[in-house]
């Protein structure tokens, strides 16, 4: 079997196709893979470091104004669909899958008019632009949340939950908290900003970092890989402190959420499926720059069942988050009540689930 993976741009659409690959290839040591995403992206990095082998095509998203660049993004389009077909005949693909972020656009579409069969994978609770282009042309469509179903055709599409879920359910937490030098019966905190890192979060832990010392937990803070030395410069004006744990992007992700206590993080689909499948308590801070506001609909969805807190942008300060944090990991009484509301949300055998849709239609 021959499959074709394909989805990208940030890491809440890489890690999602990762994972299901695990899942396929416990499943059939012998499956061959091939990633199609794009130069520009996290994915390249992410999926070459998987040893997965990788092609890229240009590809770029439609502006929802009026403007002169969708001309060019149409033209990238087709001949992305050009390029596309010539990648799945001389890989002789099986089937295609999906991920989500306008990579997987040409790549799925050229796929189903080559009559390939084809599955997509929807994070989100308001689905991305590109799913709701593809959804006519594809087999199967997988979503993560109920809200999700009314978007597409009744007859295709499947609640599986996020595969991302599968991978970190079961991982050593004790790995990921030696990885970060943290203390044994330390509580901590990891806080960040999605995959590429957010600057608001950024200048609010900073301005929290001086009241880190006198904690009675650890800190765990991702800068995202662009910040990182911005971050590092102004993190270095004050006083350093052995609780302040400050690194550009986490790799080991599954074992670190495993082993930390609380979350601080935006709301995207991926990271809040990891964070329900282990049962963690969070504090949820929506990027309010993503399509129709989605990630606060996702937070939103967590909340209301009193798995996480929600913060919004507009309300964030380094003192409010400081009380956030300081209200949850001090109190266990609160700390219990999110994890039991957390684990109750998510879907741990998704992997699986997804992996079964792919099956049917192969
Ligand atoms: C700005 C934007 O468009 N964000 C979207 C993007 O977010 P983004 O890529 O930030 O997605 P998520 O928060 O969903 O997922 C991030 C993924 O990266 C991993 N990670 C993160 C940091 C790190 O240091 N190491 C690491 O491995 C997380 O564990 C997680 O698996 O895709 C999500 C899923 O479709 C959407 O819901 C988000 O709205």
């Amino acid at each position: 079997m021959r499959i074709v993976v394909s989805g990208g741009g940030t890491g809440g659409h890489i890690y999602p196709a990762l994972a299901l690959i695990k899942e396929i290839k416990r499943n059939h040591a012998d499956v061959e893979f091939l990633y199609i995403g794009t130069e520009k992206g996290l994915e390249k990095k992410i999926v070459e470091r998987e040893g997965i082998p990788f092609k890229s095509i240009e590809i770029t998203g439609f502006k929802r104004s009026l403007s002169f660049e969708n001309i060019k993004t149409i033209m990238r389009f087709l001949k992305g669909v050009n390029k596309s077909r010539r990648y799945l005949k001389e890989f002789k693909a099986d089937v295609v899958i999906g991920s989500g972020g306008f990579v997987c656009g040409p790549v799925v579409y050229a796929a189903a008019k080559s009559n390939i069969p084809t599955v997509i994978h929807e994070q989100n609770s308001l689905p991305g632009i590109t799913n709701k282009f593809l959804a006519r042309y594809v087999d199967k469509i997988a979503i993560c949340f109920e809200e999700a179903r009314s978007f597409f055709p009744e007859n295709k599409t499947v609640l599986t939950g996020n595969p991302r879920a599968s991978e970190v359910v079961g991982v050593d937490g004790a790995k990921g908290r030696a990885s970060l030098g943290l203390k044994p019966g330390k509580k901590s905190v990891l806080i960040f900003g999605g995959s590429r890192g957010a600057k608001p979060i950024n200048d609010a832990v900073l301005e929290m970092i001086n009241s880190i010392d006198q904690k009675d937990y650890e800190v765990i803070y991702v800068t995202g890989e662009v910040h990182y030395e911005k971050v590092m410069m102004e993190a270095g004006k004050t006083r350093k402190s052995d609780k302040l744990i400050i690194k550009p992007f986490i790799h080991n992700m599954p074992e670190v959420l495993a082993g930390v206590d609380l979350i601080v993080s935006r709301a995207g689909a991926t990271s809040l499926a990891e964070i329900t499948a282990l049962g963690l308590p969070s504090i949820l801070i929506p990027s309010p720059y993503v399509t129709a506001n989605h990630q606060e609909k996702n937070a939103k969805a967590l909340s209301d069942s009193g798995a996480a807190l929600v913060l919004l942008e507009k309300d964030l300060s380094g003192k409010r988050l400081e009380e956030k944090i300081d209200d949850i990991l001090l109190n266990s009484e609160n700390l219990n009540k999110m994890k039991k509301a957390s684990k109750e949300l998510g879907i741990p055998d998704a992997a699986q689930r997804l992996y079964k849709l792919m099956k049917e239609i192969v």
